[in-house]
């Protein structure tokens, strides 16, 4: 194995304390105490853990978390009628509200019926039309968190390739934009792409977010590339029991990458990391104050 392991945990666990000490600032100089809503929708158990670890991050990081868990029968009406109340709470600065919702719910009503300025998940079509016209929008979580491992990993970007695997609102045409701004020459690939390995072996920059387990096989990246793995993936194993993997053939594709993201403990972490750093800008911003340094 050749390729660098970037460690999103570490980066992770740094940048949650550089937060703790911007939230300390805010409460010492302004008074004040960001405020993040988490609803979920239903009792997935996997939906459980995300909004659980969501909770002890915020809380670790001196904020104050907000749990609304709604029975999976709620309507869309009862749904959008908590959302308006907490667009209208001041102890309220960012509102999550935990994806995929019930089939009888319509999503996209759902997340556009939020205040963009407290949309700290950035999939408000405000924010995606501000990220796709060069505004001062709210980035998603989990392109934000890569972004931050990719500058970490390779400083300036300008001309390298990139490619992202998936199109998703969520993750896919959000990480496209940001690498556009970083001046990538970016290419988005999904399931109709013709020569799925051509495309991936070309590029400097890969980013995997299609949700498939291990659809990217190692001998496709270029010596050298930076792959980001954005799959989160349970699998069966032989023994009867399961594990989790990316969208990434790890240890094939370590072998040919220069850096790569494990999965867990790679981009994962970086995502509750960066929606508590959402959460202190949408705070700042509603309070009209400069975001303090850590
Ligand atoms: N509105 C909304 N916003 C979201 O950001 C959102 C959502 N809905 N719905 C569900 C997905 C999933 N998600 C994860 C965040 C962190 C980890 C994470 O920290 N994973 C760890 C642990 C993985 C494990 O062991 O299960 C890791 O990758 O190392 C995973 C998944 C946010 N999501
Ligand atoms: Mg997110």
């Amino acid at each position: 194995m050749s390729a660098q392991i970037i460690d999103g945990k570490a980066f992770a666990a740094n940048l949650k304390q550089d937060i703790a000490k911007q939230v300390a600032i805010l409460k010492e100089k302004h008074n004040i105490t960001p405020g993040l809503a988490v609803v979920i929708v239903g009792e997935d158990p996997a939906s459980q853990i995300y909004v659980r670890n969501k909770n002890k991050s915020t809380v670790e990081a001196g904020m104050n978390s907000f749990e609304h868990v709604l029975p999976e029968d709620t309507s869309e009406a009862d749904l959008l009628a908590l959302v308006e109340q907490l667009n209208n709470d001041p102890a309220i600065n960012g509102i999550l509200v935990q994806l995929p919702l019930p089939k009888h719910i319509n999503e996209s009503a759902v997340i556009d019926a939020i205040n963009p300025a407290k949309d700290v998940d950035g999939f408000h079509v405000i924010n995606s039309g501000l990220l796709a016209t060069g505004g001062d929008a709210i980035v998603p979580c989990t392109p934000l968190g890569c972004l931050l491992m990719l500058r970490d990993r390779l400083g300036d970007m300008s001309g390298l390739d990139a490619v992202v695997v998936g199109r998703s609102n969520i993750v896919g045409k959000p990480m496209a934009q940001l690498l556009l701004n970083e001046n990538c020459t970016v290419t988005i690939a999904h399931s109709r792409t013709r020569d799925l390995p051509g495309v991936v072996g070309r590029a400097d920059i890969v980013v995997a977010a299609v949700g498939r387990a291990e659809l990217v096989k190692g001998d496709w990246i270029k010596q050298g590339a930076t792959v980001i793995d954005v799959g989160i993936n349970r699998i069966a194993t032989d023994d009867g029991k399961s594990r989790i993997v990316g969208d990434v053939e790890f240890a094939a594709a370590a072998e040919r990458a220069g850096a790569i993201t494990p999965v867990p403990g790679g981009v994962g972490p970086m995502t509750i990391a960066c929606l508590l750093k959402n959460t202190v800008t949408a705070t700042c911003r509603q309070a009209g104050v400069k975001e303090p340094q850590a």
